[in-house]
Order: structure tokens, then sequence, then C-alpha cells
């Protein structure tokens, strides 16, 4: 029988679950860059802590909004069907109540320790994921992910808005980075659960158009992510070191794209995924790394 320690510890569990832990700490580390590089000193303390906090409490809010929208189609899929609310662990009210805190309390603190713009922002953000691609736009049309990624993509806004306090091109740059990443992370693993999504009758790429065809619109995206990732190169963002390290994990990502094409290689489409997060993580980093390097070196 299960002890009373071991219950609390599994409704810890549970109620971080519902935040997608692992997917708003890599956000959390794209708005932590976003802030980086909106300034050539480091930011302060204050707008590192809240900022990062605000956004990510808002982030964890929409994540736990997802659930219980999901909650009926999440039983049927095996990746899903073990989720608190799938499972029964946490109910709805729970959860409501659980994501309202957490968005009221990222929202005030947003409003009141950053900025009105950055508070906003991100509030779209909640609504763009949570109400737009969860409620609308995953059910309605295989181009889902393409227009909801937008939401995804916003965090390194959030993070320069969070220290300048107004919307700057570069800061755009480092959006459209991430909203041209999403098709192939999410389609390569759309492909590997393809039978998953087609039994709960969500029209992801896969299901509605094929494998073949999704594979050729990841090979797409993954040159037009390879473009956009020069693009902070060309505009005098950032220095050689980002360049080598976006050619290369832009052309590794290649690469994947085309092993998935050719079919010869079991297991290609989940590795594209897990390289999918790899690949964003390290570009970001290059971008930091490269940021310091050269106000290092040019002082
Ligand atoms: C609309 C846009 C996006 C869609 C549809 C999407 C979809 C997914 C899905 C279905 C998973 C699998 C989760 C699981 O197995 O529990 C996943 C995992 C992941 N995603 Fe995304 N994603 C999106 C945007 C993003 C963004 C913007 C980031 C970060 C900047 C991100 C980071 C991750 C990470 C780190 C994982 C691994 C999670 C884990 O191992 O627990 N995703 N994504
Ligand atoms: C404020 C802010 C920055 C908001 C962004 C919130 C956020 C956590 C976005 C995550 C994107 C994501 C994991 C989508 C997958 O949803 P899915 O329903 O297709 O995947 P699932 O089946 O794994 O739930």
């Amino acid at each position: 029988m299960a002890s009373n320690d071991d219950r609390v510890k599994a409704s810890w569990r549970s109620y971080l679950e519902l935040c997608k832990p692992n997917v708003v700490a890599l956000m959390i580390l794209t708005s932590v860059i976003g802030m980086m590089l909106a300034s050539p000193t480091f930011p302060h303390w204050k707008v590192m802590l809240f900022g990062n906090l605000g956004i990510a409490l808002m982030a964890a809010s929409a994540a736990a909004i997802n659930h219980i929208v999901d909650r009926k189609i999440d039983p049927i899929m095996s990746r899903t069907r073990n989720r608190p609310l799938a499972k029964g662990n946490v109910d709805v009210t729970h959860a409501l109540l659980f994501s309202t805190i957490l968005g009221v309390s990222g929202m005030a603190l947003l409003i009141t320790q950053i900025n009105a713009l950055t508070a906003w922002l991100t509030f779209a953000s909640l609504i763009g994921y949570a109400v737009v691609y969860t409620l609308f736009l995953k059910r309605a049309t295989p181009q889902n992910i393409v227009i909801g990624g937008l939401a995804g993509a916003a965090p390194p806004l959030l993070g320069w808005t969070s220290v300048t306090g107004v919307v700057e091109p570069n800061s755009l740059l480092l959006v459209l980075i991430i909203f041209a990443w999403t098709p192939p992370h999410f389609w390569a693993l759309a492909i590997h659960r393809k039978a998953e999504y087609a039994k709960a009758d969500i029209p992801m790429l896969p299901v509605t158009h094929g494998e073949a065809y999704t594979k050729v619109q990841i090979l797409l995206y993954t040159l037009i992510l390879l473009a956009i990732s020069l693009f902070p190169f060309i505009t005098g963002m950032s220095g050689y070191l980002y360049l080598g390290a976006a050619l290369a994990l832009g052309l590794r990502f290649i690469y994947w794209a085309v092993v998935m094409i050719r079919n010869v290689r079991p297991h290609a489409a989940i590795n594209t995924f897990k390289y999918s997060i790899t690949y964003l993580m390290l570009l970001f980093l290059a971008l930091l790394v490269d940021h310091y390097l050269v106000a290092y070196i040019g002082t």
C-alpha cells in the first residue's frame, strides 16, 4: 500500500508534470539568452530573476491548460496516457486552479517587476498556445503546429523586451529561428507517433498527407532554418564562432532530414526529434558564447 509520503510525492510530481518542465526549461534557456543579447552589459539580476520566473510561470500555466483541454485525447495515445489528468491523478478543478495561480502570479511578476509590454506579449503567447493552438488549431488543420509554433517561439523576444522594453528587429530574428525550427521538431515526432495521432483523430501532417510528404516538408523547413540561422551573423549580431556553429548544427539537421527521406535507418524519425532539441539548445548557447567572446575580445 502507498504510504502518505508516497502520495504526497506523487501529487507533487503530477503538478510538476502539468507544467511540461523540460519544454519550459528549454524555453527559459532561450529567454535568458534573449535577455543577454539585448544589451552589451550583463542584465540586472532583478530582470533575470523576475523576468524568467514570470515567463516560466506563464508558460507552465499554458501547459497546464493544454493538459486540461487534451484530457479526453491523452488517454488514447500511449505517449500521453499516463499524464495526471488522463490517469485521474489530478482533477480538472484542481488543474484549473493550479494553472490560474501560476498564470496570475506570472502576470503580476511581469507587470510589477518587468514591464507591461513583456507582460502582455507573454499573455498573448499563453493564449496562443493554450487556446488558439490547443483548443482550435490542433484539431482543425495539419498546419496547426506551424501557426501555433509562434507562441512557443516567443520566449527570446520576451526575454529581450524584459531588458529593453521595446521590440527590436534582432529579437524577432531569434523568434524566426524557433518558428522555422518547430515544424521539423514536431513533425519528426509526429511521424514516429503517426498511428497514435490517427487513433486520436488529430489531423497532424503525417496522418493527413502521409509520411513521404511530411519528410519533404521537414527537409524544406530545415533548409529554411539553416538560411534563417545565418541572419544573426549577416546582421552583425553574432560573429564567426556563431556562424561556424550555425552551419555545423544546420548541416547535421539537414543530414537527419535526408536520412529520414532515404528511409534506410530504423528510428530515424525519433532520432531527428531528439536531435532537434540538441540543435536548439546548442544554437542558442553558441549565440551566447559568441556574444560574450566578441565583447571580451573587443575590450
Ligand atoms: C507548437 C510548437 C511545438 C509543438 C507542437 C511541440 C511538440 C512537442 C511534443 C509533442 C513533444 C513530446 C512531449 C512528450 O513526449 O511528452 C515535445 C517535446 C519537447 N519539446 Fe516541443 N513542441 C513545440 C515547441 C517547442 C518549443 C518552442 C520548445 C523549446 C524552445 C520545445 C521543446 C521541447 C522539449 C525540450 C521537448 C522534450 C520534452 C521531454 O523530454 O520531456 N518545443 N514537443
Ligand atoms: C507563455 C508561453 C511562452 C507559452 C508557451 C507555452 C508552451 C509550454 C508551449 C509548448 C509547446 C508544446 C510542447 C506543444 C506541444 O503541444 P501538444 O498538445 O501538441 O503536445 P502534447 O501532445 O505533448 O501535449
